[in-house]
């Protein structure tokens, strides 16, 4: 804003307050009355205008469509309400306000025939009309009124005061926006004048003759009036300025369909440009009604390169959508409404347009010139300044996107830790479980056992397919704590998996196995593991899918609690068989799982060693895990099999050489694993060289990203599914742990759990078809039903973090993204670290606790890398080649200089 003297100042201050705000389109709605065409065809008039805001629908044939009948606008008109009225009493106020310096645009937009030039032309006059009024009652200020009219015919810009046809060209200006080059500007004289100029526009103006509009306008055609006013008192002064503000009149073509205009030839080619740049109109109206969320295609059409402005920009705009009431009309008529409903939630911010004096303008740039001469005479350190403050908002929005992430991890932890809680009271109930509901147990396992044996048939045939993932490594670590106290009360059934365990895997067993599980661990802190676990979340980006409540039941005759099935990125309704039903009982999978779960552990470590997620095909990403006999999940880790399979052979110390992380002094001496464990511990491919993410390897294509980013996605639900499925696995397996070890029995105690249970989810386990066994499913339910709530804020979250990455995309130059992935590139390699030290750790102890811990540590891990790869993927989309904008081309140049 320039330099205002004091009164002045204070008037534009206040007209500036009034209108530096956003406010909404204006949005009107006129319908016309039927024409005689109409009426000689018999046409009916299905709307009508209920109240001043209201049209109505009146048609009982169509009304039951389950279209709205009824639609509110700012404004609606009758069919005989005048020209004058609709100014009055809808663009009026919007249209003067130009007088003051804010610009300001009237459109008509409608179908054909609908009325739009009858309207316009009447809006056009009385405006200027009452313009030339406010200019006689204000001496006080000099005016100079603009002239300018065009039209946009099949996509060409012409200027309609000229009688040169010749396109004009459209240029950016970096402070105007979007200007038409050569376009004749007059300076009104008077009304006189004005009336000649409008006259020519009239003359110049594509029209044609369609079936539907005698005098069809075949083109969009923008007026164009432009005010400048100045103080007399300040005219010729230091400090005069101006007040510059133009309202266009906009006349668009009208929408029509080539069948009823029944066009042909050169009518149905300007009838094909007219419904494109319309229907690019709509788009952007529709986009900004969302709110100024990312890209807005103004750029589609010439139309609303020039309009730009006047669609949520600095204007007041005002839309008046005519209506044909015609029976005939009315796909289209509702089509104009749907317009204008859109139209109606779309924000502009108007400001007052203030031009400096020449003189004023000269003087400010003397004074910026000089202190651009100081500045490169003596580079101050505040020179980056700029750069600075940029580079503080951008790490701003990575602050929040982490701040997100350590609200996702909090929520996590919170679910786990109510998992925990119910651990906990389930552990008060294994001091009262008696031999005789043991016994009872055991045999209902050994019916158990009868009934799946079949379609566990393949996971004892092949032990290695029985997969758990994550999930299972969660459930050892949350097992753990069950027992922080150095209980000594053998869990048998713990023991005999774990000797199992080794029998299957040739390994010796550790005598002092036992199922107690102790959190110390001589290397990794619990404390260690928590801070782990906020780093983590420093870096994930993990993705979540969709959840579908309704998928989400319980089948209460068949008392299974719905388990997510990852299908398509929801969480299905379960979709069990009976007999899986009784395979995950509680006491039926207390071995297997067990053993199951140190062959997972081992898997899951060995199959980081992968590039897994490359090499998931979509066979792998399908395939079903029911034939393991436990929970039905789609999409298995069976991929991470095959590459364990793979890669069997090499040693680890070998394969330690492929890694690019240096060796600790603890590493290198360490000769690993017997045979039967080792694994080539080849890099993991995240394109992580030397702790730096290649930007090369991050590149793609828009095809391959695209592909790439799907399959991530659906590694992501199987990573979420597996983990719920670990948890209700863990919470199973404790229960069955504690029928098998069927401690002193108190009933006061099952009964006081199963009265918690009723009155929290409603069931009475007591009354389950068998009686001794409580009814954990509930408690799987509640469970499962806060992990349903995590999962939904997480999607929420995960929307979030989409919108901030392609904010980030469109944002970042290719160098910052490169820095960032670099960023993360080495938080990554620490984490690797980390994953070798628990490898380690893992492979050479022969201690049951440092296994679990490792367990612990491996699954943070797992889970920390693959949301490594899901943010990798989502930052690999950015990397798409194509031509840097002048924009990109600055930041890469600002950036390099500064990193
Ligand atoms: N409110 C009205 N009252 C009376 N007659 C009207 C009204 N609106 C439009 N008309 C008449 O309807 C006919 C079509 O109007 P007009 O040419 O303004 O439509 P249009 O929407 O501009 O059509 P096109 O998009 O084809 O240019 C004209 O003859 C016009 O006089």
């Amino acid at each position: 804003m320039g330099a205002i003297g004091g009164e002045e100042l204070a008037r534009w201050e206040k007209v500036q307050g009034m209108s530096g705000r956003e406010e909404k389109i204006l949005v009107l709605v006129r319908l016309r009355p039927l024409s005689e065409k109409e009426i000689a065809r018999n046409e009916v008039s299905d709307w009508e205008c209920i109240n001043e805001s209201t049209i109505l629908f009146r048609n009982s044939l169509q009304e039951r469509s389950g279209l709205p009948t009824a639609y509110s606008f700012d404004r609606v008109f009758r069919g005989d309400c005048s020209t004058r009225e609709v100014y009055e009493q809808g663009t009026k106020g919007i249209a003067l306000s130009v007088v003051n310096g804010i610009n300001s645009s009237i459109f008509a937009y409608g179908q054909t025939s609908s009325g739009k030039t009858y309207t316009m032309i009447g809006i056009t006059e009385y405006t200027v009309a009452d313009i030339y009024d406010y200019i006689q009652r204000h001496e006080e200020r000099a005016f100079v009124l603009k002239f300018s009219a065009m039209e946009i015919y099949n996509e060409h810009v012409r200027d309609l005061l000229s009688a040169d046809s010749t396109p004009l060209r459209l240029l950016d200006d970096p402070e105007k926006g979007t200007i038409v080059e050569k376009l004749t500007e007059e300076v009104l004289r008077d009304w006189n004048h004005l009336k000649q100029l409008l006259s020519i526009c009239e003359a110049q103006r594509q029209v044609g003759e369609t079936s539907l509009n005698e005098t069809s306008s075949r083109s969009h055609q923008i007026i164009r009036l432009t005010i400048e006013s100045s103080a007399r008192e300040f005219l010729g002064k230091d400090n005069s300025t101006t007040l510059a503000a133009s309202v266009n009149f906009v006349d668009l073509a009208g929408s029509e369909r080539a069948s009823q205009a029944l066009s042909a030839g050169a009518r149905l080619k300007e009838g094909c440009h007219i419904n494109r740049s319309l229907l690019t109109l709509g788009t952007v109206i529709r986009k900004l009604s969302k709110g100024r969320h990312g890209h807005v295609n103004y750029r589609d059409s010439k139309l609303t390169r020039i309009l730009q402005p006047c669609l949520g920009g600095n204007a007041r705009t005002a839309i008046i959508c005519t209506l044909s009431p015609a029976r005939s009309h009315v796909e289209q008529s509702r089509n104009t409404l749907l317009f204008a409903s859109c139209a109606k939630e779309v924000n502009t911010n108007a400001q007052v347009n203030v031009v400096m004096s020449d003189k004023a303008l000269v003087k400010h740039l003397q004074k910026e010139l000089a202190r651009l001469e100081s500045e490169l005479r003596a580079p101050a350190p505040t020179s980056n300044s700029e750069y600075t403050a940029l580079l503080r908002k951008k790490d701003l929005q990575i602050e929040k996107m982490e701040k997100e992430i350590r609200e996702l991890t909090k929520q996590h932890d919170l679910a786990q830790s109510r998992v925990e809680d119910l651990l906990r009271m389930l552990g008060n109930v294994e001091a009262s479980k008696g031999l005789e509901e043991n016994g009872s147990s055991l045999k209902w396992q050994e019916d158990v056992e009868d009934e799946y044996s079949e379609s566990e048939s393949v996971s004892r045939a092949d032990p290695q397919s029985q997969a758990m993932g994550v999930g299972k490594l969660n459930a050892i670590q949350y097992a753990d704590s069950e027992g922080e106290s150095n209980d000594e009360v053998p869990n048998m059934q713990i023991q005999r998996n774990f000797e199992d365990h080794s029998a299957f895997n040739g390994t010796s067993s550790p005598s002092s196995v036992r199922g107690k599980f102790v959190r110390s661990n001589p290397y990794w802190s619990q404390h260690e593991l928590a801070q782990d676990s906020g780093d983590e979340s420093d870096d994930m980006c993990k993705e979540v899918q969709c959840i579908e409540m309704g998928d989400v039941n319980m089948d209460r005759n068949s008392k299974s609690p719905a388990v997510p099935s990852g299908e398509n990125g929801r969480i299905g309704s379960v979709t069990r068989s009976s007999n899986e039903d009784l395979a995950e009982t509680p006491a039926g999978l207390s071995h297997g799982a067990l053993e199951q779960k140190f062959r997972d552990l081992r898997k899951a470590v060995d199959s980081l060693n992968s590039p897994f997620p490359d090499e998931l095909s979509p066979q792998d990403m399908t395939a079903d895990m029911s034939s393991s006999g436990s929970l039905k999940l789609t999409r298995s880790w069976s991929a991470r099999e095959k590459i364990i399979t793979d890669s069997s052979s090499p040693s680890f110390e070998k394969s330690v050489l492929h890694d690019e992380t240096p060796p600790t002094g603890f590493e290198k001496d360490f000769p690993g694993r017997p045979e039967v464990t080792r694994k080539k511990w080849s890099p993991l491919d995240y394109n992580v060289h030397g702790g730096i993410l290649s930007k090369n390897d991050s590149l793609s294509s828009i095809g391959t990203a695209s592909v790439k980013n799907s399959a991530h996605e659906d590694e992501d639900i199987t990573s979420l599914h597996t983990f719920v499925a670990g948890l209700q696995e863990m919470a199973k397996l404790q229960c069955g742990k504690q029928l098998v070890d069927g401690q002193d029995q108190e009933p006061g105690t099952v009964a006081d759990i199963s009265g918690k249970i009723v009155k929290d989810v409603g069931v009475n386990p007591m009354e389950d078809e068998m009686e001794n066994t409580p009814d954990w499913s509930s408690e799987f339910q509640r469970l499962q039903r806060a992990l349903i709530e995590l999962w939904q804020s997480c999607n929420a979250l995960h929307r979030e973090r989409v919108k901030l990455s392609k904010l980030m995309q469109k944002r970042f130059s290719e160098e910052e993204r490169t820095k960032l992935y670099e960023k993360w590139g080495i938080a990554l390699n620490s984490k690797r670290r980390k994953l070798q030290l628990a490898y380690k750790l893992w492979s050479e102890s022969n201690n049951t606790n440092h296994i679990i811990e490792s367990a612990t540590i491996v699954a943070k891990l797992i889970r920390f890398l693959e949301q490594g790869n899901a943010l990798k993927e989502m930052f690999g989309l950015s990397f798409t080649p194509q031509r840097p904008s002048r924009r990109t081309l600055s930041w890469k140049n600002s950036m390099s200089s500064l990193l």
